[in-house]
């Protein structure tokens, strides 16, 4: 391997830029691959990597390689795959078709089987699960921001050994797990906010000082924690307090919550979910793969599931739009009326 090991960025969105973007202005060879409209903006103003502590790190457009075709698998040592779920397996296809001997593959995406999805397209190579725990919002003319804290957590192995300098010069070292199906699940509880987010159209931060919203959040969260419990899953500790109190922390009345919660609340103001992204773009969300995956564990050992039925079923609605516009009370009716129509 050269002295300057080669990072591809597969699917230069928010996350894919930012990520790729602050390795970049700190010395990583980095080559990005993506859709034509980015592609154009990034080669027109580069890049600029922000942060909610005013960190505003830039690579010139002249200095970054970024195109529409795959080429840089052929020569990539480790590839960030950073699209959205439904895109994965099309992803694992291309890798399949081009990366090098000896090249690594880690999913940087929400939901729990995005890695194996590219294990299974990529036999014999190395593919490690990754989580992005922080929020990125992506402003226009090849402006990132990040708008809240979070680590990039990551299963643990020695092929990271060569990249683990890029990443801390970054500023984003690797977090490296033994367990990361516990990580996983703690990071799909949190993603549980992604869809009422979306359906409340509001600024994470708002959505969150506001209770009723976070009491949806709650009963999605509980349903999830007591599906976890049947199927003897333990998700990680992300945070000072168990993932089984968060749900209690959350429908706290909004006064207390602001104290309590204060690092939770600690997002910039115009910070928003990447579904509320999707929705916004018109596209198809994630919602299967986060709200789905509990709806299909709950299933799987008979226990119901109705606010996350419910939850995925509003998100599909508003998808196909019109959309319909929430207030957190009507919604926590909704969920209420769900979760109370099947005795849960
Ligand atoms: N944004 C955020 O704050 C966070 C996001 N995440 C997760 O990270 C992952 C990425 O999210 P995010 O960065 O927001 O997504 P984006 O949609 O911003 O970026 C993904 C990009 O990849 C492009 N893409 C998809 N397939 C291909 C392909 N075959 N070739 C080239 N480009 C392709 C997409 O284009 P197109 O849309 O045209 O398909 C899109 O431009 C998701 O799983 C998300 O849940 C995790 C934490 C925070
Ligand atoms: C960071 C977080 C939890 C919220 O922005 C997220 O994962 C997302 O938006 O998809």
């Amino acid at each position: 391997m050269a002295t300057s090991p080669e990072i591809c960025v597969f699917g230069a969105g928010s996350i894919g830029c930012y990520v790729g973007g602050r390795l970049a202005a700190n010395g990583a060879t980095v080559r990005f691959i993506g859709r034509e409209r980015v592609v154009r903006e990034v080669r027109e103003h580069g890049l600029r990597l922000t942060d909610l502590h005013g960190a505003d790190q830039r690579v010139p457009a002249a200095q970054v390689d970024i195109d529409t075709a795959p080429t840089a698998l052929d020569t990539a040592d480790l590839v960030l795959v950073t699209v959205k779920s439904a895109a994965t397996e099309e992803a694992g296809r291309t890798l399949a078709s081009r990366l090098k001997p000896g090249a690594s593959v880690v999913s940087f995406q929400n939901g729990l089987h995005n890695a194996q999805v590219l294990r299974d397209l990529l036999p014999g190579r190395t593919v490690l699960a990754g989580t992005v725990l922080f929020n990125v919002a992506a402003q226009g003319q090849g402006a990132f921001h990040a708008g809240s804290e979070g680590t990039l957590d990551i299963e643990q192995h020695a092929v990271l050994a060569p990249f683990v300098d890029a990443f801390a010069r970054a500023g984003l070292p690797l977090k490296q797990h033994a367990d990361f199906g516990a990580v996983m699940w703690a990071k799909l509880l949190f993603n549980l906010n992604n869809a009422i987010n979306a359906l409340a159209d509001l600024p994470l931060k708002e959505e969150l000082s506001r209770r009723a919203w976070r009491r949806c959040v709650a009963l999605a969260q509980r349903e999830a924690l007591a599906v976890l419990d049947v199927a003897r899953v333990k998700p990680a500790k992300f945070t000072p307090l168990p993932p089984h109190w968060i749900p209690g922390l959350l429908e706290m009345p909004d006064a207390v919550f602001a104290v309590l919660a204060k690092k939770m609340l600690a997002i910039d103001p115009k910070a928003r979910s990447s579904m509320w992204d999707d929705l916004k773009a018109g596209r198809k969300t994630e919602v299967d793969y986060l709200n789905g995956e509990v709806v299909r564990l709950g299933q799987k050992h008979g226990v119901a599931v109705p606010v996350n039925s419910r939850i995925v079923e509003l998100v599909h609605e508003a998808e196909a739009g019109p959309r319909r516009a929430w207030t957190g009370e009507a919604l926590l009716a909704e969920l209420q009326r769900a979760k109370s129509s099947t005795g849960a």
